[in-house]
């Protein structure tokens, strides 16, 4: 009997709020007649991103109890055996990290684990930078750099937040770090699916030539001055109090705050709230209703640095009040 084909693994990554996920639902929204197995990893305790990732066919797998290139590594692969366990149900796999993960371990899974090996080929490194933040990040996150070093396709992303120069200075400094990737520019990380998608780009060799000790290499820096605090509450938010905190805050904290998501339960309102913010720029939308049997609890996660989790939790609390 022939040999199982390989089934081609497309790691997403960049620095977070970047367009990680918002890539990852173009992809699935699209009409491309594949069955993609989604693998989406992400940093704060409570899960988000895999609830914002559109209501596909896809089935998603949640990993959220640590960065996927720390200690979930062992569960990335048992996901994928599990996977490749059954049998043509999938064509292909995608695999999002978090903003803050070192691609080269989740790279070198692909490679070290025996099983993994013979079933799954790495087929690209994709990598999405936010062109209004990426210089900034690049000063001061080591991660940053690797995620370009290691990208066998760039987008270059949020096109809409920077003047041409400020574009072109970002395309001088990513290809001072690696010539090699394909780049793209793009807004909401509109790009044809052909150029992301089962390209057979990853080029072990040049890896190689950029870390000699990727395969053997167990142990790599992580950026432990980076932190992330949750909060939940059952009790509705009220907007009229949640909004002004949520501006106010930025406004005087947004220097810190890497990133921030939520998914909002406000009084008498039948869709979540879904807000997202990087830095000082925050959006809000209504997403879709509750669904009947889903808990209208209110979730929100900052990600960054000196964060100080008793008065971002106080403030959060109170914003939630009965309403009587
Ligand atoms: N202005 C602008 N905003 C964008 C663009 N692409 C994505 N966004 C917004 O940027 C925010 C972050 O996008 P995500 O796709 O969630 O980013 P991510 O990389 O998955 O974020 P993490 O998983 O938290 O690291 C969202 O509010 C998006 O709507 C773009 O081209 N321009």
């Amino acid at each position: 009997m022939a040999p199982a084909p390989s089934i081609p693994v497309t790691v997403l990554t960049g620095y977070l709020g970047a367009g990680k996920t918002t890539l990852l639902n173009r992809i699935l929204s699209e009409n491309h007649g594949r069955k993609y197995a989604v693998i989406v990893n992400e940093f704060g305790e409570i899960g988000i991103d895999n609830d914002l990732v559109v209501d596909a066919d896809e089935e998603v797998f949640e990993m959220n109890n640590g960065c996927i290139c720390c200690t979930v590594r062992g569960d990335l692969i048992r996901i994928i055996e599990g996977l490749m366990k059954r049998k043509g149900g999938f064509d292909a796999i995608i695999i999002e990290t978090t903003g803050l993960a070192d691609p080269a371990p989740v790279a070198q899974t692909f490679f070290v684990d025996e099983e993994v090996r013979a079933r799954v080929n790495l087929d690209a490194i994709v990598t999405v930078v936010d062109c209004r933040y990426v210089l900034a990040r690049l000063a001061d996150s080591h991660e940053a750099e690797e995620q370009i070093a290691f990208a066998d396709v760039i987008l270059l992303n949020k096109t809409d937040l920077v003047t041409g120069e400020q574009l072109q200075e970002v395309r001088r400094r990513i290809q001072a770090i690696n010539s090699q990737a394909r780049l793209h520019e793009t807004l909401n990380c509109v790009v044809p699916l052909q150029e992301v998608l089962e390209r057979g780009a990853f080029d072990l060799d040049r890896i190689l030539k950029i870390e000699p000790n990727f395969l053997s290499e167990d142990d790599h820096e992580h950026d432990d001055s980076v932190a992330s605090v949750s909060l939940t509450s059952s009790v509705p938010l009220r907007p009229e109090r949640f909004i002004p905190w949520l501006q106010q805050l930025t406004m005087e904290r947004g220097q810190d705050i890497l990133r921030l998501k939520g998914i909002l339960a406000f009084p008498a309102e039948e869709q979540r709230y879904v807000v997202q913010g990087v830095h000082m720029l925050i959006q809000g939308t209504y997403q879709r209703d509750w669904k009947p049997d889903e808990p209208r609890t209110s979730r929100l996660v900052f990600i960054g640095r000196n964060l100080d989790a008793a008065a971002l939790r106080q403030g959060f609390e109170a914003c939630a009040v009965p309403v009587s």
